[in-house]
């Protein structure tokens, strides 16, 4: 606790929007990385007796990746500035906009990677892609290329990370320019291809909002849980490594006390 507070007085205090105090749902059960409705006992448990080591440190790396203009983007942009601008300009090699998150008390970042889908810039954008704790696949609702697509940008987003450790979401954006009919249309293939690369599937609209920030926030708790449920085995194995050479130290004391220990 002694390194928490000069940190904490040195950042300026979370946005209230920001807090997230509750576990926020998945947006499809059917495509989701799990289906909990609360947080990890352990996680929560570890948050109320402040057990959470260097995770309210820590700045998760999420590089957001899908064609060209599909909205990436403005996705980010909605949600980092609440801003939305029509006109296209593609992002040139990358950008990155840091999001500071309380989650059940705890400070956490996550550093968003907005990644150009342009041909190319695509070379530049993938030395980028590395060490990504999150990989977030973006396609266009309207656009059924852009959806088949993402199997490529998901093998490319892969090649440079390690595929066990990474967490997947595929998001359909601009919800608002599909009709129902033509929404549900995609939404059957887009499910399919969530379930085969095991991403959690969501979609939304940078235009009105819709499900913009709910979507951060599930990406924000994903992330968060991942990592202190990653530090508590780290301390669990810490604690029984300490315990084992203690109590091996001692019953060589006593048995044989002029031996030194690593003659044993
Ligand atoms: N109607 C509507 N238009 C959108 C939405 N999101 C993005 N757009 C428009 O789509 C175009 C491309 O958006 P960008 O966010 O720049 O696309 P990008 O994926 O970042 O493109 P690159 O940087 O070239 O890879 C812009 O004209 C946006 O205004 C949305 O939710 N609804
Ligand atoms: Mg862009």
């Amino acid at each position: 606790m002694s390194m928490r507070s000069p940190t904490m007085s040195v950042l300026p205090p979370v946005r209230k929007d920001r807090i997230i105090p509750q576990f926020p749902h998945c947006f499809r059960e059917d495509a989701a990385l799990h289906i909990e409705r609360d947080f990890n006992p352990k996680v929560k448990a570890a948050c109320q007796e402040q057990r959470t080591g260097t995770v309210g440190f820590k700045i998760a790396k999420v590089i957001v990746v899908g064609d060209l203009a599909v909205g990436k983007t403005c996705l980010i942009n909605r949600f980092c500035k609440d801003a939305f601008d029509k006109n296209y300009k593609a992002t040139i090699g990358v950008d990155f906009e840091m999001e500071r998150f309380e989650v059940l008390g705890v400070p956490f970042s996550l550093q968003l990677w907005d990644t150009a889908g342009q041909e190319r810039f695509k070379c530049i954008a993938s030395t980028y892609y590395r060490a990504a704790q999150v990989v977030i696949i973006v396609f266009d609702v309207t656009d059924i290329a852009s959806l088949e697509h993402s199997r490529q940008w998901l093998e490319d987003a892969l090649r440079e990370n390690d595929p066990t450790a990474v967490q997947l979401f595929l998001v359909g954006t601009k919800k608002d320019l599909s009709s129902p009919a033509q929404y549900s249309q995609i939404e059957r293939d887009a499910l399919q291809v969530a379930q085969e690369m095991r991403a959690e599937y969501w979609t939304l609209s940078s235009l009105t909002g819709e499900n913009v920030k709910e979507f951060f926030f599930r990406v924000a708790s994903l992330a968060f849980e991942t990592n202190v449920l990653a530090e508590l085995e780290k301390s669990g194995s810490r604690q029984i490594g300490n315990i084992v050479r203690i109590q091996s130290n001692s019953s060589h004391l006593s048995k044989k006390r002029k031996q030194p220990a690593c003659c044993q």
